[in-house]
Order: structure tokens, then sequence, then C-alpha cells
């Protein structure tokens, strides 16, 4: 089975890295002059310096390497993969696509599965997520996470030929709820910072966890999901992960909001747009999800976290 991945940034390299352990892999990156500098130099240094591309690795950045591939790794942002989906096309159809992004897009309130499923329909589709940092895995630290897959026999051959000695995968059939604990996840970890960051203790961020998982849930529930994915790694294995680490990029989102100062714009944090997409359609449905609310106004600048956190608390008291 051939296997390549597309996008190379953090997270497509250290997975290109991890599955290269067990099997030759091609990392595709679309320019080619960074496609050069990554094979001459074998160190993805601006996304993940330190990590070497092991010899199995194959770097390219001719879209014939896509069509040649037997199943491929989508490693680029959320709000680029429809881009992406599209300009390829030609090479994709007929591929197994694994869905790597962990977010919701923001113009249709869809979520990866729905993208691929709208741009190539009938792909075979998988997604891969769950709790592990791209340099954890890059490096071989242990890391489980989660290959959904509608399909159980083909999720059985992309859980075996994706695990390695030290990336371990569960496998799941409930690809609706691994992509909301994945997407959401994010959201949480902006409101978690920003607690953080504003100094409003270690109780006040349990307590965002805690109420951000029940929101997941109800919302995952309601779309059709089974309750228990929202439990697992690519949930609340996830939001743990994410809300407790100064290495996730959403999390220290939501400290620079605490704290009041800048973000750079060019780091990739899927929260951002992902609370905007579920505050828009949870609103259109009648969905109460004021975490997710709360984060969307403060990513838009219409509160300050004082505002968010006196907002949250004032809603009105209830059972568990
Ligand atoms: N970094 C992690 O630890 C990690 C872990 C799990 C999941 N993820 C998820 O993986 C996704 C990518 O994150 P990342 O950390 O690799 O981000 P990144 O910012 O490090 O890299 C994104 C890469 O995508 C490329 N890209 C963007 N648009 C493209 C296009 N149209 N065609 C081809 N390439 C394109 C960029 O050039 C860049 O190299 C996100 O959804 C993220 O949530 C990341
Ligand atoms: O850096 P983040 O916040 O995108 O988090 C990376 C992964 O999703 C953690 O599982």
């Amino acid at each position: 089975m051939k296997v390549a991945v597309a996008g190379a940034g953090a997270f497509g390299t250290a997975l290109a890295i991890s599955i290269s352990a067990t099997g030759p892999v091609t990392l595709w990156l679309r320019d080619a002059g960074e496609a050069e500098k990554l094979d001459t130099t074998r160190e993805n240094a601006r996304r993940l310096p330190g990590a070497r591309l092991p010899d199995s690795i194959t770097v390219s950045s001719d879209a014939r390497a896509l069509a040649e591939a037997d199943v491929l790794l989508l490693a680029v942002p959320m709000q680029k993969l429809r881009g992406f989906l599209q300009d390829h096309r030609a090479q994709l159809a007929g591929r197994t696509l694994v869905a790597c992004c962990k977010g919701i897009e923001l113009e249709t309130g869809q979520g990866p599965q729905d993208v691929i499923a709208d741009v190539l329909p009938g792909s075979p589709l998988a997604l891969l997520t769950g709790p592990g940092f791209a340099r954890d895995i890059a490096i071989g630290l242990p890391t489980a996470m989660t290959l959904a897959c509608a399909d159980a026999p083909l999720g059985e051959v992309l859980q075996e030929r994706l695990s390695s000695v030290t990336l371990r995968l569960y496998r799941s059939t409930d690809v609706t709820g691994a992509a909301l604990g994945g997407a959401l996840k994010n959201v949480v970890a902006i409101a978690c910072g920003a607690a953080i960051g504003a100094g409003l203790g270690e109780s006040a961020r349990a307590a965002l966890m805690t109420r951000g998982n029940a929101e997941m849930t109800r919302l995952a529930a309601r779309r059709g999901a089974d309750p228990a994915t929202l439990s697992g790694l690519s949930g609340f294995g996830d939001l743990v992960l994410t809300c407790t680490s100064e290495q996730s990029r959403n999390y220290r989102l939501g400290l620079s909001l605490g704290q009041g100062d800048g973000f750079d714009p060019a780091v990739t944090v899927e929260g951002a747009a992902t609370a905007r997409a579920m505050d828009s359609a949870a609103r259109a449905a009648g969905d109460d999800m004021p975490i997710t609310a709360v984060v969307a106004a403060l990513v838009e600048n219409r509160l300050d976290v004082p505002q968010a956190m006196r907002h949250l608390l004032s809603r009105s008291l209830k059972e568990e």
C-alpha cells in the first residue's frame, strides 16, 4: 500500500516521520523550492526544527506523487482543505483520503469528512485525530490517537498501516463524533488559555474543561454521534492535552487574549474559525453552546476576557 502525506507543516512532517518507520512514505508539499530544501537538509526547520527526515521519506512537490498513492493523509489546515481538494481533484480521485485536520469550515459549517464528500463524492475516507503533538510524534514519544472510519474493514487496514511502535491508533466507526471532538476541543482550549492568562486560576480552567466537555458531548449527540466517542481519545483525551499544555497553539492564543498580548496571525489556530462557525450554526439550530459563543466573541473582539467570564457566570443556575 503506497502512503503519501499532503502538507508538510508540523503535523504532516511528524506523521511522515512516524509512518516511515514501518514502510516508505511520500511527503508532498506544494512549493517546489521548499521541497528541494527539505529534501536536501532532511529537516523541516520552519515547522518542526530538530526532527530528522529518515531516508524512507521521499519529498516531492510533483502532483503526480498524489495520484500514485493508495492512501493520502491530508495534513493541511481545515480552512485550506477545500481549496486543496479542488486544486487536485484529478489526482485525488479514487484515493483513500485520511483527513488529519481538526476544525469546522467557516463558510459552510462542515467538518473535514463533509468537505471531502462534497468535493470528491464517493471517496473512501477516514479521520486521524486525538491527542498528539507533532513534536512528540516525530521524536517517538508514546502517543495514542483515533482512526475513525465508517467502513470498519477499511478502518482496520488503515489502523494497521498507520500505527507504529510508538503511535498507537485506536479504531472507531463514529466519524461524526471523532470530528466534532477534535474540532471543539480547540475552542475550549482557547477559553482555558484565556482564563489562565487573565489570572482566573486553575479552578476556572477545570470548570471550563468540564462544562466544555458537556457542551461538546451534547452537540455531538444531537448530530448523531455516539456520546461515548466524546469520552475517548478524540474528545476528552484531546481536550485534556490541549487545555493544559503551552505546546498547544490554541491554548497559547487563549493565553495571549487573557494577557492582552498580540498573537502571530500566521500561526495555525484552528479553534478561532471553528468557534465562529459553530457559534453561527448553534444559533441557527437553537443549540446552547455558551463557551463556544464567548470564544467566538473573544476572537472577534466583541468581548474581553473579564466580560466573557462575567457572561458565563451570570447564566441561570441549572442542574449538572
Ligand atoms: N501540529 C500538531 O501538533 C497537530 C496535531 C494534530 C493535528 N493537527 C492538525 O493538523 C492540521 C495542520 O496543522 P499543522 O500543525 O501541520 O499546521 P502548520 O501551520 O504547521 O502547517 C500547515 C501546512 O499546510 C500547508 N498548506 C496550507 N494550505 C495548503 C494547500 N492549499 N495545499 C498544500 N499545502 C497547504 C502550509 O504550507 C503548511 O506547511 C490542523 O488542522 C491541526 O489541527 C496538528
Ligand atoms: O497546537 P494545537 O492547539 O493545534 O494542538 C495540536 C493537537 O491538536 C493536539 O492534539
